[in-house]
């Protein structure tokens, strides 16, 4: 089952034609600079543009096509805005049930009472939400979608006006949610690094169209999109707790490339996590080093290297089939003779958890 949508829609000098297929679970980030069209693609979705020509479908619903088009309040479609619209006369108990009485009761095979622990809200149900922190009326405002049952939730840069703090703790909530819910979210965000932190797949859009589409964990990758060669570019591995050591608050886990250290998670052993890795926080050398203080160190093959005038290089490394990233001076890969084909030995100043 999969969420498809077609558009195509005029607006004076802009243009959005957008066509992507995405998969009808998790998190698919809608990703791209300011202006390319997000916002607008996602209102198309949700039947919100009249002027918008196109179709969409999730699984064997349709809701726009030639002949079709299901008004917005009966697509079954929960939308959470950047700024959270709650109403204002109502209590945080009373916001939640006005999702919840539109719903019919089935909350994408979640209850409602995991919804509203999962958020952290039990606490505020009798606060108005005029007394609401931003984080808490985002976390009310997603309750509220996500009570009225959707087959679908669009999110439209829902953290952006957080601070760092409790965008962190409402991002943790989504994860866990994303992976209880039946349901698909398409998520809109201009930062890669809380694309790379929430989403499985991506779409990139530029100038109103979709420049590629597939897993994060690639698109962060490829030398031909714009992600790999961003001053704070990133990859993500995957990998699986294996143990954890008590005496020096560590855990260490396996990923295709070997062992990496991270500070201690509260986490059990066997459990799959992502972990980000930055091009700037990776070294190369040509012996594997002893007496350092890096732990994180392991083989590599060079697959490319890519000029990023004046004094950069970027170095595309396979780690027995994990693809990392490092960026480094031209002149230390001068020096090292490092080619395409070379092993190597990849050495990371920091490893962080997803
Ligand atoms: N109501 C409107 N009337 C005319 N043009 C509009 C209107 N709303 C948006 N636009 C234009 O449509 C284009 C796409 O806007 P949209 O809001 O979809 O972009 P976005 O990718 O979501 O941007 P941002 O990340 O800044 O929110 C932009 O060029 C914008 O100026």
């Amino acid at each position: 089952m999969s969420l498809q949508a077609r558009f195509q829609l005029s607006r004076g000098d802009f243009t959005l034609q957008a066509e992507f297929s995405a998969p009808a679970q998790g998190i698919t980030a809608l990703f791209g600079p300011s202006g390319c069209g997000k916002t607008t693609l996602l209102r198309c979705i949700a039947g919100l543009e009249p002027g918008a020509r196109g179709s969409v479908q999730l699984g064997q619903t349709t809701w726009q096509d030639a002949h079709t088009f299901v008004p917005v309040h009966r697509r079954g479609i929960g939308y959470v805005f950047q700024e959270a619209n709650l109403f204002a006369h109502l209590s945080v108990r009373n916001n939640l049930l006005y999702g919840y009485r539109r719903s019919g009761g089935d909350q994408g095979g979640v209850d409602p009472e995991r919804i509203i622990q999962l958020l952290g809200i039990d606490q505020l149900q009798d606060r108005s939400v005029q007394n609401l922190s931003g984080g808490e009326r985002q976390r009310v405002a997603i309750g509220r979608a996500l009570l009225s049952a959707p087959q679908l939730l669009l999110m439209d840069e829902p953290l952006a006006a957080l601070d760092r703090e409790s965008k962190n703790a409402i991002m943790a909530c989504l994860q866990q949610l994303s992976q209880e819910l039946a349901i698909p979210v398409l998520y809109v965000s201009h930062d890669h690094s809380e694309v790379a932190q929430l989403a499985q797949q991506m779409i990139m859009l530029d100038g109103g169209r979709v420049q590629a589409t597939g897993p994060v964990i690639e698109l962060l990758n490829r030398l031909d999109l714009p992600l790999a060669h961003a001053p704070d570019a990133e990859t993500i591995v995957e990998g699986i707790i294996n143990a954890h050591d008590e005496r020096y608050g560590l855990s260490y886990l396996e990923f295709a490339g070997g062992r990496l250290t991270v500070t201690q998670a509260d986490l059990p052993v066997g459990q799959t996590v992502r972990v980000r890795l930055q091009a700037r926080d990776i070294s190369l050398t040509l012996s594997q080093q002893t007496d350092t203080s890096i732990l994180n160190i392991f083989p590599v093959t060079i697959e490319a290297i890519v000029e990023e005038p004046p004094a950069q290089q970027l170095v595309i490394l396979d780690a027995n089939g994990a693809t990392l990233l490092a960026r480094i001076t031209r002149k230390s890969a001068e020096y090292l003779k490092l080619a395409v084909g070379k092993q190597v030995y990849a050495q990371v100043k920091s490893v962080a958890l997803v």
